[in-house]
């Protein structure tokens, strides 16, 4: 392709592009409590990277963080982050959809404010990155935006950064938007290829997109909504498609999350069945930094995943510490020496 792009929304304060919504969210919390509202702290639910965002911005603030987290699902990088900044970090024996219930039962019975996406104070701080997108081409719209979807509020703020942009008359469309999902946690890609008829959520199994691990995203009808308007695809990546193209990618200097090559596998797949051409500008979206998953990238290089083909590993050489045996270890990497 000689139009792509990727916009990187990880390279930020906490590694994701939760930071976005979250500091717009925990400034108003702080605004409110300067006006004496009874908000005693700021709860979520996560996959790692929300919980991060809200850890940060709370701690900056001095207000009370509560996450609530899927125990032993996130990456440990993940689970620092909150605990490093002072949080209440509950793990719980259940998955990211158990938490999110549990936290929308809390928050409904004691005067703790909800930090996840259906608030819409964290859309409105993320749908900044689709008005990035217009200002870096100089308000041309790119043909389409492929994003990775989750809880699916991202996908939505992305809509809502376009239409506004359209609104306001600084851009003449909306890009085609594509949301990519794990094929372990694809309840919106099983709701798209159903014609959109009788949403039901699933069990999300283990992905090493593990911020994506979600059956039933909070956000699916803004979501729907979101494709519906912008005439959009939604694709699924298997965990072969999604490391490798994580990998593929990182080869080119870059350093992607896992979720991110879930992206990058449907531009993959969409430009092999000739949705996505050659030409079209195309901007695939990097929701958080590689380094919060070096667990899995480590496990991927060293092919220490027994179902992968780990097809881009690049294992490091174990050579003994003399001239001639590095020589070799040289030569077999390096043909013309
Ligand atoms: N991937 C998310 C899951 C929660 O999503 P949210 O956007 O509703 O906060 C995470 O990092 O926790």
């Amino acid at each position: 392709m000689n139009d792509l792009w990727v916009k990187h929304c990880g390279i930020s304060h906490t590694g994701s592009f939760k930071d976005l919504g979250m500091t717009v969210l925990v400034s108003q919390v702080n605004r409110l409590r300067k006006l004496n509202k009874n908000l005693i702290g700021v709860g979520c639910a996560s996959t790692g990277d929300t919980s991060a965002a809200l850890s940060a911005y709370c701690a900056s603030a001095g207000i009370p963080a509560i996450v609530f987290l899927p125990a032993n699902k996130i990456s440990i990088a993940q689970l620092v982050q909150p605990i490093a900044n002072g949080a209440i970090v509950l793990s719980l024996d259940t998955d990211f959809d158990g938490c999110m219930r549990l936290i929308r039962d809390v928050t409904e019975q004691v005067p703790i404010y909800l930090a996840n996406s259906l608030n819409s104070l964290r859309l409105e701080g993320q749908k900044t990155a689709a008005i990035e997108i217009c200002q870096q081409f100089d308000w041309e719209v790119p043909d389409w935006v492929i994003v990775p979807g989750g809880n699916l509020g991202n996908i939505y703020a992305f809509y809502k950064g376009f239409a506004m942009c359209r609104e306001l008359g600084l851009t003449d469309r909306i890009p085609r938007l594509v949301c990519a999902q794990a094929a372990n946690a694809n309840p919106l890609y099983l709701h798209y290829k159903a014609g959109w008829k009788n949403f039901s959520p699933v069990k999300a199994a283990p992905t090493f997109a593990s911020a994506i691990q979600i059956g039933d995203p909070v956000s699916i009808d803004r979501a729907v909504y979101a494709l519906q308007n912008s005439d959009g695809i939604v694709e699924e990546a298997t965990e072969e498609e999604l490391m490798d193209a994580s990998a593929q990618a990182d080869l080119t200097g870059m350093f992607t999350c896992p979720h991110t090559g879930v992206a990058l596998s449907a531009l993959i797949n969409l430009r092999e069945k000739g949705v996505i051409a050659r030409t079209d500008r195309t901007v695939v979206v990097s929701t958080a930094h590689g380094l919060k998953f070096t667990q899995s990238k480590i496990a991927y290089h060293s092919k220490e995943i027994p179902e992968l083909q780990c097809n881009f590993a690049n294992p490091p050489l174990e050579v003994n510490a003399d001239l001639g045996s590095v020589m070799d270890a040289l030569r077999s990497r390096l043909p013309s020496l």
